[in-house]
């Protein structure tokens, strides 16, 4: 079978690429305005059949979604065969197609890709995709659809649904009817699967307090909706911001990403929530979740993504203990240069850490290699990874006294619980409930693991971030060369201080990252880094942000 030139010739016409524009397929996949995206979802969906063909037909995801950005962007991820995220060398085939200025281009790309990755194209495509919430999703699915029937691909549409539903499907589909069955590979099976095994693991413990759920008024919320009823009494979530039809309310201040960003409760729970009680935000796509509760005084108190790991990686170290397995299954953690100071040092003192660059791919492929890898991003994202001999190992254990079974089945039905393909606020925040339940803590037991450290983030705006060049995880810049040494001479002046610069891989901006002891301390650190960066290079003094020290 040869590629149908023709077929594609066709439907590329009808999805012309907008001159002057540069696509990157970056940490986010593709995302940008949405009004710009036609032909890069036809572009993506060729990809994603030829990559099925690559891949003996095993099933590719395509997840239609711009997460946590405003309403007006959209974006678009593929999904490999394990549910895991796109593998590197095919990011710049993927950037390759999306940039090719017309149709005869884009011919000649496609056919030197199936030259260089070696497609056979007698092979089967299958591919399944969804979308979010966003207006623009259903006709960009519609080019999606186009690309994938110019490669012949069979299809399956998982309609709107979460992205970690999606992930979750492409390796229930990919499993299904093998030992390492993943799931029942639909949205039904899913919620059935992550529901019966929460119900198991609270099973005799104290009713859990209503949770409040910011559903940031995007698909998360419709993902609730599908729980409630199927939790039962088991818990009972509040949910909240879940209005997905009225224009504009996607994200708009509500979202575990404004929570983290802003430090402070959307003003839509301020009535809801009471001192002592928790709630907890999705973000756009329910990928990432960070809780929240107010104290006695009624002042905000953020849990992090760094909080979430440290409380699960606990958890999960003591239950291994207490099956009587620590010899065999060692339990890791993994985060990035964006994890508290304070968080790192109270989890390196109980089990090893791993800092690794920022994006999901790189902090999954890490946790990887533990028996079982933690692994959370300060704003909310990720999941716990049991590998497949550890699966194997619990399954065979056989314990010497009831407290090890206990424990064994708490292990065995954590791995049922959790989403391991990707972060899945959901599964994420059923898997807090969990433990909380199990240790009987409230908001404030859980915060008070460690004190965070003040930290602020800044964004400086450069004529070309390329120029910034990192090591060591992100943690230091080699180039520009010699604005790291001026960076160190300053961090050495605050207490506690840590200051790391790195080029934004999914903003045209340099991040700047500052903790101290103190919050003014963060601030002022952070704003006079954002100044030497700003400076170093040549950025118009005209336009130097006020702040910036
Ligand atoms: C400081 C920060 O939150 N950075 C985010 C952001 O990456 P940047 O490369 O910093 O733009 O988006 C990524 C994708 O969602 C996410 O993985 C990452 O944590
Ligand atoms: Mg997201």
């Amino acid at each position: 079978m040869s590629l149908n030139v023709n077929e594609l010739r066709r439907l590329s016409d009808l999805h012309p690429k907008p001159r002057a524009i540069q696509f990157q397929y970056g940490t986010a996949g593709f995302r940008t305005v949405a009004s710009i995206l036609d032909s890069t979802l036809f572009r993506v969906g060729v990809l994603a059949a030829l990559r099925s063909k690559r891949l003996d037909g095993k099933t590719i995801g395509v997840m239609v979604t711009a997460s946590h950005n405003p309403e007006a962007d959209n974006g678009v991820k593929l999904v490999d065969p394990r549910g895991e995220m796109l593998e590197n060398a095919w990011e710049s085939h993927a950037t390759a197609l999306a940039n090719a200025p017309n149709t005869p281009a884009l011919i000649e790309a496609v056919e030197h890709l199936v030259k260089v990755a070696k497609i056979d194209l007698n092979k089967p495509s299958r591919v399944v995709y969804a979308r979010d919430t966003r207006p623009s999703g259903a006709s960009l699915v519609r080019a999606l659809e186009d690309g994938l029937k110019a490669i012949g691909a069979e299809t399956r549409d998982a309609g709107v649904t979460t992205t970690p539903v999606l992930h979750y499907l492409v390796r229930a589909i990919n499993t299904k009817g093998t030992k390492d069955e993943y799931g029942p590979d639909s949205e039904e099976g899913y919620v059935a699967k992550l529901t019966a095994a929460f119900k198991k693991l609270i099973a005799g413990k104290a009713a859990i307090p209503l949770l409040v759920v910011d559903c940031a008024n995007g698909v998360g919320a419709l993902a609730l909706q599908k729980f409630i009823p199927a939790l039962g009494n088991s818990i009972t979530l509040h949910s909240v911001n879940d209005d997905i039809s009225t224009a504009g309310a996607l994200n708009n201040a509500c979202g575990a990403d404004f929570v983290k960003t802003q430090q402070k409760l959307p003003a839509s729970l301020e009535s809801l929530l009471h001192p002592g009680q928790r709630g907890c935000s999705f973000d756009g796509d329910a990928d990432r979740l960070m809780y929240f509760y107010l104290d006695e005084r009624g002042r905000f108190r953020m849990l992090d993504g760094d909080k979430i790991a440290s409380l699960v990686a606990a958890f999960i170290v003591e239950l291994v203990k207490s099956a009587g397995l620590e010899d065999k299954i060692k339990v890791g953690v993994v985060q990035t240069a964006y994890a508290n100071g304070a968080s790192t040092k109270y989890l390196s003192e109980r089990l090893p850490v791993k800092c690794v660059p920022t994006g999901v791919k790189h902090l999954h492929h890490a946790a990887e290699h533990y028996d079982v890898g933690v692994y959370f991003e300060a704003n909310g994202h990720g999941t716990v990874l049991f590998s497949p001999e550890t699966q194997q190992a619990l399954r065979e254990h056989q314990p010497a006294i009831p407290a090890q079974l206990t424990a064994l089945t708490h292990l065995l039905n954590l791995n049922d619980l959790i989403n391991q393909t990707v972060g899945d606020a959901v599964s994420d925040m059923l898997l807090v409930e969990v433990v909380l339940a199990h240790k009987s803590y409230s908001g404030v037991e859980w915060d008070s693991l460690y004190v965070d450290l003040p930290n602020r983030l800044v964004k400086v705006k450069v004529a070309n971030r390329n120029v910034f060049k990192t090591e060591d995880a992100e943690r230091r810049l080699i180039s520009p060369p010699t604005l790291q040494a001026k960076i160190d001479e300053l961090v050495r002046k605050y207490e506690d201080g840590r200051s790391f610069v790195r080029p934004s891989g999914t903003e045209d901006v340099v991040r700047v990252y500052a903790e101290a002891r103190a919050k003014s301390q963060a601030d002022d650190l952070a704003f006079r880094v954002a100044g030497l960066v700003y400076d170093e290079v040549g950025g118009d003094p005209g336009l130097r942000p006020r702040e910036f020290l």
